[in-house]
């Protein structure tokens, strides 16, 4: 038997950072979408009581740092499984580009292994486990739109986004969450308005939605890579409505209302950057598989 599941990555519409916490993580607030940028995950059941990673990407690990590979571990070890799983990952995501790759993977291996081992276990449960391995894989179980606060493990629903075009930008480097952080000062940063954001997505209002991203992690970034600041600003010029870093970067997004300027934007920035996608948001939360 064996099941296909998509994994998509997700965009940081607004990021802030509220202070560093006891145990070394930040407390942040953060609005978060999935895209229609997504990789497949396939999940088969194994003769051998063995977790088999293969993917044919050689930015992706295929042995236990996989984050999918500690999805099934995780899920074995809590509820005494003693069957094999082989989880192959088509890689469309761009690797350690601020769109939570990883993350998605773990947190489709641990849907698609609830309904494959029949666990029966809910998207809560799901959501609590997914966040022993990664800050944003709770987030990335249920997909859709959120708040999430705490370290990002913490979720509140949100309505769809109003609809426009996402056009992403990844320059040819990559970067570490964990050195953007140690990096990050929260007490010196222009903070974004989250109670906006949410907001201008509840009222449904687009210039209102452009008017509130802000991400604290950007500037960290742009100082380490100045490319970061390249793109945007060529992202401007070309007339995104408007234009953010995701997450802990490289990757750049720029919302879009009108056809025509997506296109410019996604033809001007490919022979540039390393990969350029132009998608939709997801929107709400929906069953993923
Ligand atoms: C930048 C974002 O992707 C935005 O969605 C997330 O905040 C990071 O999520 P993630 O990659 O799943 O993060 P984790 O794998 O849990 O943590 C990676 C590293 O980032 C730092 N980290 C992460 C999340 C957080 N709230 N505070 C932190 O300081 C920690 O140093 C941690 O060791
Ligand atoms: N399934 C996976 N796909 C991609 N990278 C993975 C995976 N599992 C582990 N990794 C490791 O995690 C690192 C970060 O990859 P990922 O693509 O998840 O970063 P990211 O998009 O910046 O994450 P986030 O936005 O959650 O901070 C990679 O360099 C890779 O070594």
């Amino acid at each position: 038997m064996k099941l296909l599941i998509k994994a998509p990555a997700k965009i940081n519409l607004s990021l802030d950072v509220l202070h560093k916490r006891p145990d070394g993580y930040h407390e942040v607030e953060m609005v978060m979408t999935t895209i229609d940028l997504a990789d497949r995950v396939e999940l088969g059941l194994l003769d051998r009581d063995t977790i088999r990673i293969n993917s044919h990407n050689r930015f992706v690990p295929d042995d236990q740092r996989n984050l999918a590979y500690q999805a099934a571990s995780l899920l074995k070890e809590r509820f005494n499984v003693k069957k094999g799983v082989s989880i192959t990952i088509e890689k469309t995501i761009p690797v350690a580009a601020g769109l939570a790759g990883g993350s998605s993977d773990a947190a489709a291996t641990l849907r698609g292994l609830n309904k494959l081992w029949g666990l029966g276990l809910t998207m809560d449960e799901l959501a609590q486990l997914g966040s022993e391995i990664g800050s944003d894989v709770s987030f990335c179980v249920y997909g859709g739109t959120a708040l999430a606060t705490g370290r990002g493990e913490v979720i509140q629903e949100l309505p769809a986004p109003p609809t426009c075009w996402i056009v992403l930008a990844k320059p040819f480097i990559g970067v570490s969450t964990a050195e953007v952080y140690r990096r990050l000062k929260p007490e010196g940063v222009h903070h974004p308005d989250t109670k906006g954001m949410i907001k201008a997505i509840e009222e449904n209002d687009f210039k209102m939605v452009c008017s509130n991203v802000g991400n604290v992690l950007e500037e960290v970034t742009l100082e380490l890579h100045p490319e970061v600041a390249q793109i945007k600003d060529q992202m401007k010029r070309f007339g995104a409505d408007a234009v953010l870093m995701s997450g802990s970067g490289p990757t750049v997004f720029s919302l879009v209302e009108h056809d025509s300027r997506m296109h410019r934007i996604y033809n001007g920035l490919r022979g540039f950057c390393d990969q350029v996608f132009a998608v939709r948001m997801l929107g709400e939360r929906h069953t993923l598989d």
